[in-house]
């Protein structure tokens, strides 16, 4: 199965709630806008963006007169397509790049540490892991076994170590090597716990600090937890001014739209998505591949 089909398959039932309103033959009438803009919502995007969205949908299609559904879904994709912020450069291709992985417990950062290893080692870069999760001895190994199924040296330290010393010792590591990718996992936590967030806080500053290589953060983000994503999504923000995200689980029950909530909101890109649990199951961003997947195109879909 191809990428974009695991993706699609995710966000099945997204298409289906969109195809009811597209359905053929509908009225493009008030209850058409308003309906539309239901679904958006009802679709994780929030109140903002499905209001936007759909005004600007509206005018568009008077304007142009825009009325069979294949027109409207592929404006409708078009316009969420253009709610997601841009990236200015892609840190897993910009080398040399050390990548700091944040979000709450389960997300998906380790499994995306190791799947981002799997990549770097098949196109021949240079690459190290840190496992800056010293909180649990389980977290350590788990991110040993993505080290060695992608053939890619983890450095961590035992179980209750400073996070900040792993950093370093990572950083220390590459500077010798002359490493082009360093992937640091760090410890899962709620955004709402304060100390936790201080000690992440404390991380991302010594890891800037000491790297002589750019650095960026990135919070990883299961697309499942639907709007309380974009509660996290601000708290890491305003705590580690975030340079971008990962999206994860893609292709399971989630509605999608809170990817296009969140990379709008705080204006920040996406740089991958999670479609799967396996090493090869991460895929490159495309916003206007993303947004047929969720709207669907065509007629009948
Ligand atoms: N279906 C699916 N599952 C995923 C994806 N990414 C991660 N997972 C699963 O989600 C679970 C949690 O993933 P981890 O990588 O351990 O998450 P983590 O953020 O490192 O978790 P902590 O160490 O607790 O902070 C695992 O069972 C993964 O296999 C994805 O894109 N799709």
């Amino acid at each position: 199965m191809g990428m974009f089909d695991s993706l699609k398959r995710g966000l099945a039932r997204s298409r289906e709630a969109f195809a009811e309103v597209f359905y053929m033959g509908g009225e493009v009438d008030e209850d058409f806008w308003e309906d539309l803009e239901d679904r958006l919502v009802m679709g994780d995007m929030g109140a903002e963006v499905a209001m936007q969205v759909t005004d600007d949908l509206r005018e568009q299609a008077a304007r142009e007169g825009l009325r069979s559904a294949r027109q409207l879904r592929d404006a409708l994709a078009k316009r969420l397509a253009a709610e997601f912020a841009k990236a200015e450069c892609d840190p897993f291709e910009d080398v040399p790049s050390c990548v700091l992985f944040v979000g709450i417990n389960g997300a998906g950062k380790t499994t995306t540490v190791g799947k981002l290893a799997g990549v770097a080692k098949a196109e021949g870069k240079s690459c190290l892991i840190g496992g800056a999760d010293t909180f649990r001895a389980a977290a350590i190994e788990q991110l040993e076994v993505w080290g060695q199924r992608s053939g890619v040296e983890v450095v961590t330290r035992e179980r209750g170590a400073d996070p900040a010393s792993v950093c370093y010792d990572v950083l220390d590591r590459a500077e010798k090597d002359g490493t082009q990718l360093v992937l640091i996992d760090t410890a899962g936590r709620l955004h709402t716990s304060p100390e936790l967030m201080r000690e992440l806080e404390k991380v991302v500053r010594v890891t800037r600090k000491r790297a002589s290589i750019p650095v960026r953060v990135v919070l990883v983000i299961d697309a499942t937890t639907g709007q309380n994503g974009l509660n996290q999504a601000k708290e890491f923000n305003s705590a580690l001014d975030l340079d971008g995200l990962i999206v994860t689980k893609l292709d399971g029950t989630a509605k999608g739209g809170i990817a296009v909530a969140i990379s709008h909101d705080l204006n920040l890109p996406i740089y991958r998505i999670g479609v799967g649990e396996g090493i090869d199951d991460l895929q490159t961003f495309d916003a206007m591949d993303f947004a047929r997947a969720l709207v669907g195109e065509g007629e009948g879909e």
